[in-house]
């Protein structure tokens, strides 16, 4: 039995305060929070003095191994940069590419206190590797672009996924399936896609609503828009994580609502794409669960939460021009709690017993952290990733003072940088 015990650690609290606390983990649990009786003994004590302990950030949208092509295309529109620059190279990735992008990413992710990330790409066994050798959680998905010639192929190696890693590594991976868009994806593609999901008991991840221009091709092309176009074909019955949501009406957003929609934002993407911004505070009024996620390393460039969190507050306060938008616990419990829910977990983004030790430590010893009149006001307004320090996964220490602990972040530089560099020469 594996015990560590965080001692007199600062813990962010299921009801946002903060306060000083010890926390007691067995094996993959939170098991205490408080006073840990004299009779638990740990393994190992970590000490608190000067640290923040917050649930581990979850992900709700990237692409791992999009890490090869980070500064590879900048400063384009979204189909311009799908069609002309990203699908091509895509084409040529190798599956060992794609092992070692995910492994860059996880690395970047662990090291920036992320503890789970939802996926979509292909070659997903690969991601599944890299999830199950870093002690890493994460959602996977086979992204499926539903014509030919690859549509059925897709389908069948998402299936197989499913079935092959679907709460595996003591659950650490989960799978759901994710036809990519409404526009790579036509109405008959996505009706079979919805059989599986329905044959399998899967859940379905996908971008939708996440430019103007795709939404009114929609309307044109099917008389709906594509949440609507979602209801008629039965996506919306099979539970859905929907990356971006930008520009969604007032009937999209009671639609998702009906449906359980769950939404990952992703401020720095959409800022990025120029895809706009998308209606956060309606639709967490409407009460859709609303979790933060990067999108890939391409258009973000980076996979850092800390800054999402920092993102969404700020942008939809300069976008309705009121500074009480998105407060400093909102945005954080998108990163954690609401995350946790948007990604299909009930036992993880809070720091609560029975929980999963899933648990990030800040070092608060630097100026952005002094002087200390609110600790969840440093973290999301004054502080960046650089100050993580540890992080636990499944009870696990992944991350001990800014090391990574089981996986070889210079072995991973290195293959990562070489493999990118052969890419764009193929
Ligand atoms: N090209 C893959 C399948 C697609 S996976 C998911 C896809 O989403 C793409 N992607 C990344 N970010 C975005 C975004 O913001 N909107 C739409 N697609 C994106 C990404 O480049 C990738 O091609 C194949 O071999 O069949
Ligand atoms: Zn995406």
């Amino acid at each position: 039995m594996a015990k560590i015990l965080l001692k007199n650690v600062q813990a962010l609290l299921e009801d946002g305060s903060v306060a000083e606390k010890n926390i007691a983990i067995e094996n993959d649990k939170i098991v205490k929070i408080g006073e840990v009786d004299t009779s638990w003994v740990p393994d190992q004590v970590l000490d608190g003095k000067d640290k923040l302990a917050i649930p581990g950030f979850i992900n709700t949208h990237t692409h791992a191994s999009m890490t090869l092509l980070r500064s590879y295309a900048d400063d384009m529109q979204l189909m311009d940069w799908l069609q002309n620059k990203i699908w091509p190279i895509e084409a040529k990735m190798s599956s060992n590419d794609i092992y070692w992008g995910a492994m860059l990413a996880v690395a970047e992710m662990i090291k920036t206190g992320t503890t789970t990330f939802v996926d979509m790409y292909s070659e997903m066994h690969r991601v599944a590797e890299a999830v199950e050798e870093s002690g890493m959680r994460a959602v996977l998905s086979r992204g499926m672009i539903g014509v030919a010639p690859n549509g059925q192929e897709a389908l069948a190696e998402s299936k197989k996924l499913f079935r092959d890693y679907h709460q595996t590594a003591n659950n650490r991976i989960r799978v759901m399936l994710a036809p990519h868009a409404p526009y790579t994806c036509p109405p008959a593609y996505l009706r079979q896609v919805v059989d599986s999901a329905k044959e399998l008991g899967a859940e379905i991840h996908i971008h939708l609503s996440e430019t103007l221009g795709e939404v009114e091709d929609c309307k044109k092309q099917y008389g709906k828009s594509p949440i609507a176009l979602m209801e008629e074909v039965g996506v919306l019955d099979c539970g859905v994580l929907a990356a971006h949501c930008v520009h969604v009406s007032s009937e999209d957003i009671a639609l998702m609502k009906k449906y359980n929609v769950r939404v990952a934002h992703n401020p720095g993407s959409n800022m990025k794409l120029a895809s706009g911004i998308s209606p956060v505070a309606k639709m967490l009024s409407a009460g859709i669960s609303i979790g933060l996620g990067t999108d890939g390393a391409s258009s973000n460039n980076n996979l850092d939460m800390l800054e999402e969190v920092h993102l969404v507050s700020l942008l939809h306060k300069v976008h309705h021009l009121d500074p009480l938008a998105i407060p400093a616990l909102t945005s954080i419990k998108m990163a954690t709690e609401y995350g946790a829910k948007v990604a299909g977990f009930d036992d993880i983004g809070v720091l609560k017993e029975g929980y999963k030790a899933d648990i990030t430590l800040f070092n608060m010893n630097s100026t952005q952290w002094f002087p200390r009149h609110d600790l969840l006001s440093l973290l999301v307004y004054s502080a960046n990733s650089s100050h993580v320090d540890t992080v636990i996964i499944d009870g696990k220490i992944v991350l001990e003072k800014g090391i990574l602990t089981i996986i070889d972040e210079e072995r991973i530089l290195y293959e990562a940088n070489k493999r990118a560099q052969d890419l764009i020469r193929k």
